[in-house]
């Protein structure tokens, strides 16, 4: 998308025409009617002042209703141009979710939780202001403004000596001062952001804080981070002040050189003075409306920091593209990879340097080798979280990237299992709402009631029920190809044990890739790869890869029995 952020936010209106112009039509009638009304009891005054008859009563009731017209129409203009704000919203907040949905969980865009929770929440919510209070009153402002001003140069062209030129600097005054209301709003909305990262890990890693005694540190690096943002809001608070001042200024200004001007056309006799009070009015009642728009515009900063976060966040890229022709899956769910190549970024390392095996149903792969040698990359290769860069990933004969719906194909037991806030049963259905849990249940051992709630991250169970939740959420999929990453990383060993030979039964008939540390898991695999430095050094059966004593896989098997 090449369309700049302003216009991309004034096009979200686009699809809410009716609701803006109803805001547009209440907006406009409030404003001609207060300036009827204004410039209604100043004629009037005006006549009555100088002793001319006037019909007292049908004059005022028609003020009385224009009166009314402007309360009715201040009270539907709110009612209206909210809707219109939350309209939007909601669809902005719509485009938000799916940017995130479809930019993770291969990247954030470098961002932390708590920046997207800002863009998602605070910054959508900042665009409120815009759409609820400033793009109608923008154009009804300008129209009232032309108006007040072709009247007032009607009457007398000399009474716009004094009011346009200040009606001009009042309107360009946030143009004077846009670039620093430009910085000041970007750096209260990345203050603001960096904030609320720091709340969200802190109270993520509250357990971590308490049990290394950071509590005190971190309590200072919150402090310090709320001094940033409150030196940001009290620097554009400051600049706000400063125009709001200048304004004011302006406007007394205005008024009494308007008087006197006035005052100096009645006396030569080119204004009839019944005319004055209208005269006066229309002419410094320009500056009311301009007043208005400049204050509006003060914002502008802020509005254009949110803007641009939520843009960048909307129009980011698809980390992997949705097949344009998907093409189901074929049994035998066979794995291939084909001398696949990746690095994470363009100008980074490579990560996998041609890696090729095979997993064919029934069988367990398991992926061994030392830290950092790619293990993980292949999963998450698999899983389509990124795209390989040369080479290719095929399930059942057809690519990786051709494939319909892969979460009904693969199934994943992650390294760390994101629990949500709900009961067991309620996790272990996530990938499938209407699927009987029982036998995923049972094969993955769990034996805690499934309608206990599991809390924040499912932080009520141990460890290693945790673990086996995420493999009964795999299992209750009935996945062809299950994916196991060093999942039994977090069981005791008679844990491990139990798990084993429940996923043993699972892996029947599957197709099934371990991630593996321990011995014990290496040992019961049928076949494996060996990984370092992304390349595959050496594969077979353990068997085969054990026959010499100093063989890579028995080495790197005394290394991983020492815990290295
Ligand atoms: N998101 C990422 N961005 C950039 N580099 C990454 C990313 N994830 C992993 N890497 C790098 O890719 C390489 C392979 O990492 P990977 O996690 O696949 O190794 P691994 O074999 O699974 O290691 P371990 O056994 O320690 O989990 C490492 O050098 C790692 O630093």
């Amino acid at each position: 998308m090449t369309r700049s952020p302003m216009r991309w936010l004034a096009g979200a209106v686009g699809g809410h025409r009716r609701a803006f112009l109803s805001t547009l039509a209440a907006n406009l009638i409030g404003q001609v009617a207060t300036l009827a009304a204004v410039a209604g009891a100043a004629w009037l005054l005006g006549r009555v002042a100088t002793g001319q008859s006037t019909p007292l009563g049908p004059l005022a009731a028609a003020l009385a209703l224009l009166v009314l017209v402007v309360t009715l129409a201040t009270w539907w203009e709110a009612y209206v141009s909210h809707d219109l704000a939350y309209l939007v919203l909601a669809r902005l907040r719509g485009q938000v979710y799916d940017a995130i949905a479809r930019i993770a969980p291969a990247r954030m865009l470098g961002r932390r939780t708590g920046d997207l929770s800002t863009a998602a929440l605070s910054d959508v919510e900042t665009l409120e202001w815009l759409f609820a209070h400033t793009l109608a009153q923008l154009l009804t402002t300008a129209a009232v403004l032309v108006t007040g001003t072709v009247a007032a140069a009607m009457i007398s062209p000399w009474l716009l000596a004094v009011s346009l030129p200040v009606a001009l600097c009042v309107l360009t005054l946030p143009l004077w001062l846009h670039r620093r209301s430009r910085r000041h709003g970007y750096e209260m909305r990345a203050a603001t952001a960096e904030l609320a990262s720091d709340i969200v890990d802190t109270v993520q890693g509250l357990r971590e804080l308490t049990a290394f005694g950071a509590l005190d540190r971190r309590r200072r690096l919150l402090a310090g981070r709320t001094r940033a943002l409150a030196r940001a809001q009290a620097a554009s608070a400051a600049r706000g002040g400063l125009e709001a001042a200048l304004i004011d200024m302006l406007v007394a200004v205005a008024a009494a050189g308007t008087l006197l001007l006035v005052a100096l056309l009645v006396r030569s006799g080119d204004l009839a003075p019944a005319l004055a009070p209208l005269a006066m009015v229309l002419a410094a009642g320009s500056l009311g409306p301009a007043t208005q728009v400049t204050l509006l515009l003060k914002e502008y900063g802020t509005l254009r920091a949110a803007t641009d976060r939520v843009h960048t966040l909307v129009t980011a890229p698809a980390t992997v593209k949705e097949p344009d022709d998907p093409l189901p899956p074929a049994a035998p769910f066979t794995v291939v990879f084909d001398d696949v190549r990746f690095r994470y970024t363009p100008d980074g390392p490579e990560v996998l340097r041609g890696v090729s095996f095979t997993v064919s149903p029934g069988q367990t792969v398991a992926l061994v080798g030392p830290s950092g040698a790619g293990k993980s990359t292949c999963v998450s290769l698999l899983l389509r979280y990124w795209d390989p860069d040369g080479g290719r990933i095929l399930l059942g004969g057809t690519p990786l990237d051709r494939i319909a719906d892969l979460p009904a194909h693969v199934g994943v037991v992650p390294q760390d299992v994101h629990l949500f806030a709900g009961t067991v049963e309620e996790n272990v259905r996530l990938g499938a709402p209407a699927a009987d849990v029982s036998p995923a249940l049972a094969a993955a051992q769990l034996t805690v009631d499934p309608a206990t709630p599991v809390g924040e991250r499912g932080v009520t169970l141990s460890g290693g029920q945790r673990a086996r939740v995420a493999v009964a959420r795999a299992l209750a999929c009935d996945p062809p190809v299950l994916v196991l990453d060093e999942a039994v990383a977090n069981l005791d060993s008679e844990n491990e044990a139990r798990l084993a030979q429940a996923l043993a039964a699972a892996a029947e008939n599957r197709v099934t890739l371990v991630v593996a540390h321990r011995p014990a898991t290496i040992r019961r695999a049928d076949h494996i790869v060996l990984l370092e430095e992304g390349r595959v050094v050496d594969q077979g059966t353990f068997a085969a890869l054990t026959a010499e004593p100093g063989s890579r896989l028995a080495r790197l098997l005394d290394l991983e029995s020492q815990g290295v």
